[in-house]
């Protein structure tokens, strides 16, 4: 049975530096969770708290209704942003330690690890000390150190940073495979596209505070939206006076304006239309990306 990852109002200083502020949000059975935010937001610093490798100095972590404890630990797959495999071990031997170490057999940890590596494509590398990898096949192998205990949550710090093409394919594959199954799955990343595209919901962070949660459309849909108008005869400031509206430029007929979210765009429409005739009306919500920088620098 899988429960939900639930952040709920984590504050952390380091000295003087308040890294979360009041931080909560949660990751819901089935869901790929996108965590984004500039360098320092507080991402990792999240990320350590919810494995229980850091502690917060005030509020809690909780999985279902437990609050995440030795035993709920051994129960999460975690890639860690410093990764921390032990370079010199034998990829396949050492996968087969983690796996024993989270509670498997022997004999369950051998299946695990010959599944996971065969799924990653790195099968062939088993007998290899991890040092002796590329850095996106060293990745690969972390991934599978999160994977092989058959974890009920994947906590992942930045997994693809770093990646080639095809292994970007088999990670989004494997996690959408993990949420498939119930399991909530965290990761970070600043490769927002991917975000967009991977998530089916996304939190952004600056300052060590969330400052939007939703669905990818949710976010988008509180962003200003632009209008590309095309209206030959519409003299210069034709949409000054709409409230809600910005004219970002005017030139040879063509306007483009920013449009707050609660703006009806019929209403732009009919004034335009008093202007004379209108060839081209077209909105352009913004981008995850666009988003990003809206909220970040607010
Ligand atoms: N061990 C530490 N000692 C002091 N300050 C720290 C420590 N770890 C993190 N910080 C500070 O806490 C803040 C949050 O850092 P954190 O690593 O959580 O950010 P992040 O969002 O993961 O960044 P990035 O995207 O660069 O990985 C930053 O201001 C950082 O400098």
């Amino acid at each position: 049975m899988s429960h939900t990852l639930t952040i709920d109002g984590i504050s952390k200083r380091y000295g003087d530096v308040v890294a979360l502020d009041d931080l909560s949000f949660d990751v819901r059975p089935g869901e790929i969770f996108g965590f984004v935010g500039s360098n320092g937001a507080g991402k990792t610093t999240t990320m350590r708290i919810a494995l229980g490798v850091l502690s917060a100095d005030s509020g809690e972590v909780r999985l279902g209704n437990k609050p995440v404890d030795l035993e709920v630990r051994r129960t999460i797959g975690y890639m860690p942003e410093e990764r921390g495999l032990y370079p010199k071990m034998k990829v396949g031997a050492q996968l087969a330690y983690l796996a024993e170490l989270h509670g498997l057999t022997r004999a369950a940890a051998r299946e695990s690890v010959g599944r996971w590596t065969e799924r990653l494509g790195i099968s062939d590398r088993t007998g290899d000390t991890v040092d002796a990898l590329s850095l996106g096949n060293q990745q690969r192998v972390q991934l599978a150190a999160a994977l092989v205990h058959d974890p009920a949550v994947l906590v992942l710090d930045e997994p693809f940073s770093g990646l080639d093409p095809v292994a970007v394919d088999v990670m989004s594959e494997v996690l959408l495979e993990k949420a498939r199954t119930g399991v909530p799955v965290i990761f970070s990343s600043h490769q927002l596209e991917l975000v967009q595209r991977l998530c089916h919901r996304v939190g952004i962070i600056a300052s060590g505070k969330m400052r939007a949660v939703g669905t990818v459309e949710e976010l988008r849909g509180t962003g200003n939206v632009q209008l590309d108008v095309s209206a030959p005869e519409a003299p210069v400031g034709w949409a000054h006076h709409l409230d809600g509206v910005t004219t970002i430029s005017h030139v040879d007929g063509r306007t483009l304006l920013s449009l707050e979210p609660h703006v009806d765009d019929q209403l732009i429409l009919h004034t335009a239309l008093k202007t004379g005739p209108v060839h081209e009306f077209s909105l352009h919500r913004p981008s995850l990306t666009e988003m990003f920088r809206e909220v970040v620098t607010a």
